[in-house]
């Protein structure tokens, strides 16, 4: 293992891989009226033969940007061995997210910090093959001061501090519970904005019958519309099963609070992004006024940095927790943020779908159960029917659970076939393609 920890990072490459979702409306929202699910997949060729796989995940028009970015920081990689960088996680984590002329870009937000995910990631995965095991196995059989190693606490100590985090990571206890069962998902595959009606429906019937019991509508545009979407819906998974809804960042704090009044009646859990995703006063404002109608806010997806995450939690803006695998920075960034989430008994319900994201934050939510939370109330993942048939080591969904991937790595390996025809624009599947 030493040996193979040993060997050096010899080349970083990274594509533009895009997926025409936008003309069937999947994936489609009050904001995101025609995304096209897309990634900058990220691969690392080790001196030994291993590869590690990566990516972070964007709608389209841009990605090209995040692909820059990501060759930018390609020159902080190579050359170095999987050993120097995880001997000093932290360190690494620091050199990639401070370098002194590129931070100007961030600090840690926007294009930059995605493309630092995207490395991240895939350096994640080349440890987790290395050791032989899924990523989540890694971090739960990791000694839990080489995992605290990994986390960046600059700017975060005022709430959590090393000594602390090591006090909040409990034993492994509940890993035979997971492999039995799996952890508890809801699907947003029934009610994107752009599905007519009849679609729902159909959509929501082979939800109901394949075992799905939590169901998110997608808000924010028409409010008749979210009236008439959310009554069918309601009346068709029944008063027990469990709704959501997601505005996307579609209102101002005072609109939030009176068009989700209105769709109270229809008993959602939370509202997700009712407003900008930076306004934490907001979302504490939109939170108090809620709060009397048992409706929680939920938001995270477009959640910048540990930094923010922070500030949710201290002004009591957020009641669910929506952690991102390819917005914040990577594994070292979300275990900050899964940590301080249970010091403020705030639930963590990842946000998944796009490409490739319920594939690596399943791993990040086992871990958070087996060795932080030890808790199912009012926690589930996020699950998008989409793409999955492009992975090598797709998502295992039984029973509206995920089931803990076996493979080594972090699941994000594309099919290389894939990887050629979606290549944006050279691939098949674009050039022939008006867009
Ligand atoms: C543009 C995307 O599909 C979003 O609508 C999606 O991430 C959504 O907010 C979600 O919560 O799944
Ligand atoms: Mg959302």
């Amino acid at each position: 293992l030493l040996d193979k920890m040993l060997h050096k990072i010899i080349n970083l490459t990274v594509r533009d891989v895009r997926f025409p979702t936008s003309l069937d409306q999947h994936g489609s929202d009050a904001m995101h009226t025609d995304p096209d699910y897309s990634a900058a997949y990220v691969v690392l060729d080790t001196d030994s033969g291993l590869t590690g796989f990566g990516l972070t995940f964007t709608l389209g028009k841009g990605t090209e940007i995040v692909v820059c970015a990501v060759e930018a920081l390609a020159r902080l990689v190579v050359g170095k061995c999987l050993q120097e960088i995880v001997s000093d996680f932290r360190g690494f984590y620091r050199l990639l997210t401070s370098d002194s002329q590129m931070r100007w870009l961030g600090p840690e937000k926007g294009v930059i910090h995605l493309a630092t995910a995207a490395v991240l990631n895939a350096v994640w995965d080349l440890w987790a093959r290395t050791e032989g095991k899924p990523l989540w196995k890694l971090l739960v059989d990791m000694e839990p001061k080489q995992l605290v190693s990994c986390i960046d606490f600059r700017y975060i100590t005022d709430v959590l501090t090393e000594e602390e985090a090591l006090d909040l990571l409990v034993k492994a206890q509940e890993e035979d519970q997971m492999q039995k069962e799996g952890y508890p998902a809801y699907t947003t595959s029934c009610a994107w904005l752009g599905y007519p009606d009849e679609q729902l429906k159909q959509l929501c019937t082979d939800a109901l019958k394949s075992g799905w019991t939590r169901f998110k509508v997608k808000v924010g545009a028409d409010l008749e519309d979210d009236v008439r979407r959310c009554r069918i819906i309601r009346q068709m998974i029944g008063p027990d099963n469990t709704l959501m809804i997601d505005a996307n960042q579609r209102w101002d704090v005072a609109e939030a609070i009176s068009w989700v009044s209105k769709l109270a009646e229809f008993r959602p859990l939370w509202i997700e992004e009712p407003t900008s995703p930076d306004d934490i006063l907001g979302h504490a404002a939109i939170s108090k006024a809620l709060a009397p109608l048992g409706i929680g806010v939920a938001t995270g997806e477009q959640c910048q940095n540990r930094v923010m995450f922070k500030q949710f939690l201290q002004a009591s803006a957020l009641q669910f927790v929506q952690i991102d695998s390819c917005r914040l920075g990577s594994v070292n960034e979300n275990l900050a943020v899964l940590l301080m989430a249970h010091k403020f008994n705030v639930p963590v319900c990842p946000h998944a779908g796009g490409v490739g994201l319920c594939e690596l934050v399943q791993h990040l939510i086992l871990f958070d159960y087996i060795c932080v939370s030890a808790d199912l109330r009012n926690r589930m993942c996020e699950y998008v029917d989409h793409l999955h048939e492009h992975f090598t080591c797709p998502v295992v969904i039984q029973d509206a659970h995920y089931m803990p991937p076996k493979d080594p790595g972090y699941s994000c390996e594309m099919l290389e076939s894939t990887v050629q025809r979606h290549q944006y624009p050279e691939g098949n599947v674009w050039k022939n393609m008006k867009k």
